[in-house]
């Protein structure tokens, strides 16, 4: 259980319940978060989280001790026009490209932070960077922690530029590992499997190697090396993969970079 004693005490607020404000929801709540503590705002909350106990669509309470921005980057100025003047509340957003200073401005002198998670957050598996501005104390940053450790891993950031480039990496990471898992079994049918052997033993050796490369002492390079037989067949494919010209690293680089510079854009407010 985490020590959500003083959100329990003054609330807290989330704007935006979809897919990643549900998911760091259900963490916080099987954490010890209270469901009347909780307000909810989203014009569109999915049925599923009515009839929890929490306070849905409800006025602000006074001084909640955290606002929780989830709403797409394009929705963001519309939720923060809602947004009533919050003395002593930290506001944190997880929101892809829009910047600490576009908060700034809409919450003057209010202690903000940024995190960046991801949807594994779901089932407790995620991993989140954050970052404050210079109005948060080592409570808020601790506090933010608190709440993003309800849902997986978190790291701190030592400075905002690092943000676009966490986002483009393990924010959207996990659809590129998903759409491995798509390519694997695609690959695995064009050898002749059929459609449902394919994909389960495409989904099970990502989910396999995945577990083992955060629990194994040994570097994923290391890990590679395992697998691999000198002449075998991991070193056939893996002549094909690691390609410096055609293979996973070169498209792997105009990926992240990509992802990277669409959460630039959306700082600068593209739409
Ligand atoms: N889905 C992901 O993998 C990740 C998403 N994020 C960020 O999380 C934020 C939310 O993304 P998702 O949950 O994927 O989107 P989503 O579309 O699933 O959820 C957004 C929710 O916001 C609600 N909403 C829209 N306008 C609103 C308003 N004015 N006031 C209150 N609620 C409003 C919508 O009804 C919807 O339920 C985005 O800013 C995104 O960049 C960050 C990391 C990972
Ligand atoms: O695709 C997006 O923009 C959001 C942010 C990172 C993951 N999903």
């Amino acid at each position: 259980m985490s020590d959500f004693t003083e959100i329990n005490r003054r609330s807290l607020v989330l704007v935006g319940c979809g897919r990643m404000g549900g998911a760091m929801l259900t963490g916080w709540l099987a954490g010890g978060l209270e469901p009347g503590a909780v307000t909810v705002l989203d014009p569109k909350l999915a049925p599923e989280w009515q009839d929890r106990g929490l306070r849905v669509n409800a006025d602000l309470p006074d001084s909640p001790a955290v606002l929780v921005l989830a709403v797409k980057p394009q929705m963001m100025g519309d939720a923060l026009g809602a947004m009533p003047d919050l003395s002593d509340t930290l506001v944190i957003s997880v929101a892809a490209g829009t910047t600490l200073a576009t908060f700034e401005a809409a919450f003057p002198g209010a202690p903000i932070v940024r995190v960046m998670p991801n949807t594994p957050a779901a089932i407790g598996q995620g991993i989140s960077a954050m970052i404050g501005n210079g109005a948060t104390t080592p409570a808020h940053l601790d506090l933010t922690e608190a709440l993003m450790r309800a849902v997986g891993r978190v790291v701190r950031l030592e400075s905002e530029d690092q943000m676009d480039a966490v986002t483009g990496l393990s924010a959207s990471g996990p659809a590129y590992v998903f759409h491995m898992i798509e390519a694997m079994a695609a690959a695995g049918e064009a050898q002749g499997l059929s459609p449902a052997l394919a994909l389960e033993l495409a989904r099970m050796t990502v989910a396999g190697a995945g577990a083992l490369a955060v629990h194994a002492d040994e570097d994923p390079a290391v890990l590679r090396q395992n697998v691999t037989s000198p002449n075998g067949t991991t070193a056939a494919g893996l002549a094909v993969l690691m390609d410096a010209d055609h293979g996973l690293p070169p498209l792997m680089a105009r990926t992240v970079a990509a992802a990277t510079e669409r959460g630039r854009e959306l700082g600068r407010g593209a739409a």
